[in-house]
């Protein structure tokens, strides 16, 4: 490859446009129809699913399944996993073309990241990471990114940070957590160690974790002093988190109406409809318990907008008989926004907070322990 590439902020600035919001890769759920639905909403740049390099690279049957895009759908990050930097480059090699960088996940934590051998279970094998890297960035006609977790300490995190950089990568997205923070352990992510590596690269940094609302965005930015954040879990609660113009969270059967039209469009797996619509009428459903239960058995594209339009049918009553009372979205004592159940709500994970800088979310754990004492 001897054509020059944008690197680093030349990269950031113009192939990115300079985003500030950034839709997360999530297995199953940043798929094609939920970044189109983000996009809309102000999301400036997306993430692909996590891909596995090797089933990528081997079998079209998992490419055609796993990956579609459009024109439309740019700026674009495809993200892989791997352990072998030859097989990674074979994988990026067949996206390098519909997509803006190809990005290393080494923050996956799960189980099967540990059997598989990747995510962040290379964070201890620096020069494997070195060399899936360098051969990326010297053999691929697009950039090349990295998202990593932390590790304990400022210190190795910051290391860790610039072995990454020194090897090529174009930009570097921070997990605040470290690689145990996972299931009920999940907690605060750290935006310290966030700002402690943007101050230390030269490379564009994007933080990643803690956001509920949309002015955390803002504020993870000024805390960390980052150049972008990402944005997972928030956005599958309320894809609207993006924007700054809608100030009142959506009615959660109209986003999922909204997504599902988007579905019609473009071909989208089963597992990844079900899981969004799960997620967005999460507040609504359990007072439609029937309809839950629906949800759940539910195969096709026709039987989910049924049960979308039941809801909507069933909830539009509601609104009704109670009126404006209800809408208000009041903030209580606490700083929580309790908004009506038919409007899209962030999940307060349910684990006190370990540390953290981050005032909604630990009044959303001091919550959720008030209401399981209750
Ligand atoms: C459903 C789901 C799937 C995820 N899949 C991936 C993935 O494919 N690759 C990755 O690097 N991280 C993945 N993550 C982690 C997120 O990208 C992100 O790092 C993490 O959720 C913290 O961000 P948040 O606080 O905004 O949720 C996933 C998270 C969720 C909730």
């Amino acid at each position: 490859m001897t054509q020059t590439k944008l690197e680093g902020y030349e990269f950031f600035n113009k192939t990115l446009k300079s985003p500030k919001m950034i839709l997360a890769p999530m297995v199953d759920q940043s798929e094609l129809a939920w970044r189109i639905l983000s996009r809309r909403y102000g999301a400036d740049v997306c993430v692909t699913p996590m891909f596995h390099a090797k089933l990528f690279s081997e079998g079209k049957k998992y490419r055609d399944e796993q990956f579609s895009t459009n024109k439309e759908d740019r700026p674009l990050i495809v993200q892989f996993c791997a352990n072998d930097p030859d097989i990674l480059l074979k994988a990026a090699k067949l996206v390098e073309n519909e997509c803006d960088a190809v990005d290393i996940n080494l923050g996956c934590p799960q189980h099967i990241a540990k059997r598989g051998h990747y995510g962040s279970f290379l964070q201890d094998e620096w020069e494997l990471i070195a060399k899936m890297t360098s051969l990326l960035h010297k053999e691929l006609a697009v950039p090349v990114t990295v998202k990593i977790r932390c590790f304990p300490t400022i210190e190795k995190t910051i290391e860790y940070a610039k072995m990454i950089e020194a090897a090529g990568a174009q930009m570097l997205t921070v997990h605040g957590r470290l690689r145990e923070q996972k299931g009920h352990n999940t907690g605060l992510a750290d935006w310290d160690k966030i700002k402690a590596v943007k101050e230390a690269v030269k490379i564009p940094v994007v933080a990643n974790g803690n956001i509920l609302y949309h002015e955390d965005i803002q504020r993870c930015l000024d805390y960390t002093g980052c150049d972008a954040v990402m944005t997972a879990e928030a956005s599958l609660y309320n894809p609207t988190v993006f924007s700054s113009e809608i100030k009142f969270p959506p009615y959660t059967f109209d986003v999922a109406k909204e997504y599902l039209d988007i579905c019609k469009t473009v071909k989208t797996n089963g597992s990844s409809i079900k899981g969004h619509l799960f997620k967005m009428l999460q507040p609504t459903l359990p007072h439609h318990k029937e309809l839950r239960a629906r949800l759940g058995k539910a195969r096709t594209l026709d039987e989910y907008f049924e049960i979308v339009e039941e809801l909507k049918t069933l909830v539009t009553k509601v609104i009704e008989e109670k009126g404006e009372e209800e809408e208000q979205g009041q903030v209580d004592e606490k700083g929580i926004r309790k908004y009506a159940y038919w409007r899209c709500q962030p999940y307060f994970r349910p684990e006190l907070p370990k540390n953290g800088n981050h005032e909604s979310n630990k009044r959303n754990a001091e919550e959720t322990i008030d209401k399981e004492e209750k």
